[in-house]
């Protein structure tokens, strides 16, 4: 149901929560972009609520405070958060002495993996502080009406260390959880499927509510080279970028095939060659990228698709990789193109419908928004979406509460023990930020 606008004068918001297309009136927006000295880094400016952000090397978008949020859920999610985005950007007076991708108004958004149960989201943060290539920006955004004052930006600020952490398993204890894997491994070689990617989780507790500025400064410093993402308590540093659209290009970076690092650098080495040459895991990224320019092709007048993956090093793991580039060839916004891809062979399976329906049966898991699309979009219909992996979701009601999520692509050569091994590497970027 749609509710507000709601606050007073000079502080109107706009909120809807809603599971109907959304419709509702939406309020004026103004928002004007100027550059600013280096204010330092980004992760270090967000004030303990709600933080927005994603980063990657130092540069990228935080937000903060929130000048108009819309909810739904559903298998239109996408389109009807887009359609919301594109109205409310249509009447905006945007006054953008930047003009670089996310100068202006930026919704940040999160996406749930599933079409049920839960919400999906896209936020306009009242004031966004960029930073790009040697040039930071801050945008100031108002639903009043009025031409936003420039804020004064916090200076770096102290931030609260989770006390002792404790983990739990999550649904599934890892003993139950190489049974389903087993199960999907039977499945697959009974013909039914080629791949499904399953997920498992655990749960963190603190003794006082956690600060989620702690883990994200932490992931931003040990996984510079991946995008570290907070929206709605939604925090992680993902290695995969399901879409870019930037000024026409076009841009994915498609996972799939992993080996653990042993901190050996020879030893890691001679494991990243054989992760090149392992037949299982090439077998499973090959359904990955099929996947994924499959679903961009129609998007695109021209695309270059190499033909083997690079491995990438992380410090936890080691994936293969392959940077799918291409042209727009029309004006579908980034959002529209990770609506597409979602869910890709990376988090989901091949083929998708077979792989979801296994997931729903077998996994015994609400994912929630771990493994969907998260991100931003500017006015231009340009912007980013991760796939949200490596990631904790703090409970809304018990914010002592975080639930780490992680998955592995099963195919018929899987071993349910390597495969909890997998997992528990992959859970080690969250756990590490939160006990560090
Ligand atoms: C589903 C996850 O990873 C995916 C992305 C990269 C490699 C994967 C793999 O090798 O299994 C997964 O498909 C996760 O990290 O939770």
């Amino acid at each position: 149901m749609p509710s507000g606008p709601t606050g007073h004068a000079g502080e109107l918001r706009l909120t809807l929560v809603t599971s109907a297309p959304v419709t509702a009136p939406v309020p004026q927006l103004v928002a004007r972009s100027v550059e600013i000295p280096d204010p330092g880094p980004l992760l270090s400016l967000l004030p303990d609520t709600s933080p927005y952000a994603w980063v990657r090397g130092g540069q990228g978008l935080v937000g903060w405070g929130e000048a108009a949020r819309v909810e739904t859920s559903g298998a239109h999610r996408f389109a009807e958060l887009e359609a919301w985005w594109r109205t409310l950007i249509n009447t905006a007076v945007v006054r953008d002495e930047v003009q670089l991708p996310g100068s202006g108004p930026v919704a940040f958004g999160s996406f749930t993996f599933d079409d049920e149960p839960g919400t999906s989201t896209l936020v306009l943060p009242e004031t966004i502080v960029g930073h790009r290539d040697g040039r930071w920006w801050v945008t100031t955004v108002s639903v009043a009406g009025n031409l936003p004052p420039l804020p004064t930006l916090p200076s770096a600020t102290s931030v609260r260390r989770p006390g002792a952490i404790s983990f739990a398993d999550g649904q599934l204890t890892g003993a139950d959880w190489e049974i389903v894997v087993a199960s999907a491994v039977d499945r697959i070689n009974a013909g039914e499927l080629e791949k499904v990617v399953l997920a498992r989780d655990l749960v963190a507790e603190s003794p006082h509510p956690i600060d989620t500025r702690w883990p994200l400064r932490r992931l931003g410093e040990h996984y510079s080279r991946c995008w570290t993402f907070s929206v709605d308590g939604l925090l992680g540093a993902t290695p995969e970028l399901l879409v870019r659209r930037e000024r026409g290009l076009v841009t994915s970076r498609v996972l799939a095939g992993t080996i653990r690092r042993t901190h050996d650098d020879v030893h890691d080495l001679a494991l990243a060659a054989s992760l090149a040459r392992s037949s299982k895991d090439l077998e499973e990224h090959e359904f990955a990228v099929r996947s994924v320019a499959d679903a961009l092709a129609p998007y695109c007048s021209s695309m270059n698709v190499p033909e083997t993956p690079f491995v990438l090093h992380l410090s936890n793991v080691m994936h293969l990789a392959t940077d799918v580039t291409g042209v727009a060839s029309g004006q579908a916004s980034s959002l529209a193109m990770a609506a597409a891809l979602h869910p890709s062979a990376a988090v989901g399976g091949t083929p998708t419908d077979r792989a979801i329906e296994l997931i729903r049966e077998l996994e015994g898991l609400d994912r929630g928004r771990y493994a969907a699309p998260i991100g931003w979009i500017d006015s231009a219909g340009d912007g980013e979406w991760g796939i949200a992996l490596r990631c904790a979701q703090l409970d809304p009601s018990d914010p002592t509460r975080m639930r780490l999520f992680a998955g592995c692509g099963i195919v018929a050569g899987s071993n349910p023990a390597e495969e909890l091994a997998e997992s528990a590497a992959k859970l080690i970027p969250m756990r590490d930020a939160l006990v560090r």
